[in-house]
């Protein structure tokens, strides 16, 4: 049985010294990880390594040290890759739509990739997670004709087929409007039960109303593994309200109260505040990390 909240004891997923490098940018220096069921949220800023350890998780591009193993599989083989491809479900940060494809006939391509060879058993499948993201009745539609939100919804039915054991979304909230994120929200959450997922996101409240564990990464390493409870409870002490930015904080902005809310090493006697998970997040990264 795997427990949600603490450290996964039989994880779905595991890697251990993965590193990869482009040119003298090391993308990921060293990570290792260990993912059980439920949803994981990946954050990090900008060019931190987070779709680079994704691409590498879903067999897109190898790393140039390093193993990992999901659901038993070891994609360090050929054979091993077939199966991890297989129990892998993936939505990329920019999904590669035909935007001429129904949404049907776009999932059920994805499907015939996935080696679903029994047509009627496979269009199925596809009818069953055009229904679980609520797209049964837009399936005949060109994707080009859907808004941002239901695209997105077709990129989830299409990781969703095959129903993997492994789901790696690349910050599938990105770009939707607050009621879409919010059923998105939904939908992952729902794709969590049974299941290991791993989501990047910039968003902290994704990672705060969904996701039983989170990874902080930066400059392509992990800063941070645990539940989202022990990432907010870091700041605790941390977190001050004062009437001017405080200059050695950290990180510090005007609220809509008018007064600073700022993250760091506080002064004697400051306006101590309840910390969140963003500012938890903001004390895993160094200055410079904060401010790009
Ligand atoms: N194909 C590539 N060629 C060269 N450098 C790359 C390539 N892909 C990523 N990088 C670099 O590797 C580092 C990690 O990039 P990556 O896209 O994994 O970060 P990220 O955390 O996903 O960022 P973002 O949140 O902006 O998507 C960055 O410095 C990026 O510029």
């Amino acid at each position: 049985m795997t427990s949600l909240g603490t450290t996964p004891s039989v994880p779905s997923v595991s890697a251990a010294g993965l590193c990869l490098s482009y040119g003298s940018t090391r993308a990921l220096d060293d990570v290792s990880l260990r993912l059980g069921h439920g949803v994981t949220g990946l954050l990090g800023p900008n060019g931190a390594g987070k779709t680079t350890l994704l691409r590498v998780l879903a067999t897109a591009v190898p790393a140039d040290r390093g193993a990992f193993t999901v659901l038993g599989h070891d994609p360090g083989t050929a054979r091993g890759r077939h199966d991890v491809r297989r129990a892998l479900g993936y939505l990329p940060q920019t999904p590669g739509f035909h935007p001429d494809f129904t949404a049907f006939a776009f999932v059920d391509y994805v499907a015939i990739l996935k080696e679903m060879t029994d047509r009627s058993a496979r269009h199925r499948e596809v009818r069953r997670v055009l229904d679980a993201v609520g797209l049964s009745d837009v399936r005949g539609k060109r994707i080009k004709r859907l808004s941002g939100g239901m695209r997105q919804r077709v990129a989830l039915a299409a990781a969703l087929v095959g129903d993997p054991g492994f789901l790696v979304l690349d910050e599938p909230t990105v770009g939707l409007d607050p009621e879409q994120r919010m059923r998105f929200r939904e939908l992952i959450a729902t794709a969590g039960e049974g299941r290991t997922v791993l989501l990047s996101t910039h968003q902290t409240e994704d990672v705060a109303m969904l996701c039983n564990r989170v990874i902080v990464m930066a400059g392509g390493r992990v800063r941070f593994e645990g539940t989202p409870a022990e990432l907010s409870a870091r700041a605790a002490g941390r977190v001050w309200s004062s009437t001017q930015r405080h200059p050695g904080a950290k990180a510090g902005w005007r609220t809509g109260t008018g007064a600073f809310r700022n993250v760091g090493d506080p002064p004697d006697g400051a306006s101590l505040v309840e910390p969140t998970l963003e500012d938890g997040y903001l004390l895993t990264l160094d200055a410079s990390e904060v401010a790009a």
